[in-house]
């Protein structure tokens, strides 16, 4: 491959990633936002913010994606955990300020 491709390949894809990074954390910001109503029907329902039960299925759908999409198991479980973390924290403060 000559230089200047390998450039204009490399130029393109960072373009990709940074759009689709664009993208993640806007869905990330959107899913965590959910925390409002799920900690408010969680007070009526006199639920926990921890639901492992959900949590495992969570789990197991994301192992499920991993091995379709042949990525690594655990480093995309990590993901998701940081994600329903931040989902709980966030349930967490809005207990707080009730
Ligand atoms: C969002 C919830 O609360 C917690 C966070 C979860 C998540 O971020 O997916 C899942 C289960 C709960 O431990 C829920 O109960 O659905």
């Amino acid at each position: 491959m000559k230089k200047s491709e390998a450039m204009k390949l490399l130029k393109e894809s960072r373009e990709k990633i940074d759009l689709i990074d664009e993208k993640i954390l806007n869905l990330i910001s959107e899913r965590t936002s959910l925390a409002r109503k799920i900690i408010k029907a969680k007070i009526a329902l006199n639920m926990d913010i921890w639901d492992p039960a959900r949590e495992k299925q969570i789990e197991e759908k994301t192992r499920k994606i991993a091995r379709e999409n042949k990525i690594d198991e655990g480093k995309l479980i990590k993901i998701m955990r940081i994600l329903t973390e931040l989902n709980k924290m966030e349930q967490e403060q809005i207990l707080r300020r009730k």
